[in-house]
């Protein structure tokens, strides 16, 4: 990645997306955008672990003024290891750092072997973008404690985390499920004054965002749809549809198109 690679979006694109960013009067609960680019088959990648390329400039530069919008971009510890993403704003004029959003990463059983070399750690130590805050099981982190090769891994990691000023934020695991609350997360991400958060990905993630209850945290979702279909095997887009569930739906939508992408905005409707 170039370090002078910037992208420019255009100010004429931003009142139609206004309606559908965090406000300005900040809500008690992080306001959450749920946002992401997929196929006309409604895939995020080629395969699980393969980095895809979906959105074209245009609306990879609006992903990117997206990203200046949030105090928090989201994204599972699948992905991270998938794509070793960067997680900040490449957006033109950005001149400080407190324009970038903070990189959460769920990964509750600790399993990115991140070193000093990913991009994220990289972009930190270079002010170019916040060091990553990544959320693990609050059990897990016991269980971890027995094995003595996992603490030594577990060390150096959390000196390469802390030296460019990110941590391990102990999340407690729904024994169900095995995965976080969502009202979990948002509540770790408010204790931490971050008051809006992207969620990017990937498939599992937003699965288990849009399934209800949890549905109800979303305040707002932009999603890129790119003129291509990835074909089976793809990582889909599709949560569970729980019995008795109404039919998840969006209302207030508008569809913007940028280049040949269309964005898709709306709101989770709750009727
Ligand atoms: N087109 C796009 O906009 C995007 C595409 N992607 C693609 O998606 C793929 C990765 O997707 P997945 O394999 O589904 O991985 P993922 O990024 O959703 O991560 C899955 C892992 O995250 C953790 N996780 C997820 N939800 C959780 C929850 N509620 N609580 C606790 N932990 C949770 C679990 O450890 C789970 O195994 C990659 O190929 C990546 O390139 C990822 C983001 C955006
Ligand atoms: N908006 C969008 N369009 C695509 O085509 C994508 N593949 C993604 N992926 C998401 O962006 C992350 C990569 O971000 P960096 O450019 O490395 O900062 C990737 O991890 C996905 O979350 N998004």
């Amino acid at each position: 990645m170039s370090r002078k690679e910037t992208l420019t979006f255009p100010p004429t694109s931003i009142p139609p997306l206004t309606p559908y960013l965090p406000p300005l009067n900040k809500p008690k609960k992080p306001w959450v955008t749920l946002t992401y680019a997929t196929s006309l088959d409604a895939s995020l990648s080629l395969a699980p672990g393969v980095r895809t390329t979906l959105s074209g400039p245009h609306s990879k530069a609006m992903t990117h003024y997206l990203r200046t919008q949030h105090a928090a971009i989201l994204v599972g510890v699948g992905t991270a290891m998938a794509d070793d993403p960067a997680l900040n704003s490449r957006l033109e004029g950005i001149i400080s750092l407190d324009q970038q959003p903070r990189p959460i990463i769920l990964d509750p059983r600790g399993r990115w072997a991140f070193t000093a070399e990913n991009k994220v750690f990289q972009l930190a130590a270079r002010g170019e973008g916040k060091a990553p805050f990544i959320l693990v099981s609050r059990e897990e982190e016991e269980e971890e404690e027995e094995e003595e090769a996992s603490i030594t891994t577990q060390q150096e990691q959390e000196k390469i985390l802390q030296s460019v000023g990110g941590k391990y934020i102990p999340v407690e695991i729904c024994s169900e499920t095995r995965r976080f609350r969502w009202r979990d997360v948002l509540k770790a991400l408010a204790e931490e004054e971050l008051d809006s958060v992207m969620v990017e990905g990937g498939g599992e993630v937003i699965n288990s965002l849009l399934v209800e209850p949890e549905n109800q945290l979303v305040d707002s979702v932009i999603v890129t749809i790119a003129p291509t279909w990835l074909g089976q095997g793809g990582v889909v887009v599709s949560p569970t549809r729980k019995e008795n569930a109404p039919q998840l739906k969006l209302r207030e939508v508008s569809w913007q198109p940028h280049g040949e992408d269309v964005v898709l905005c709306g709101k989770i409707s709750r009727t």
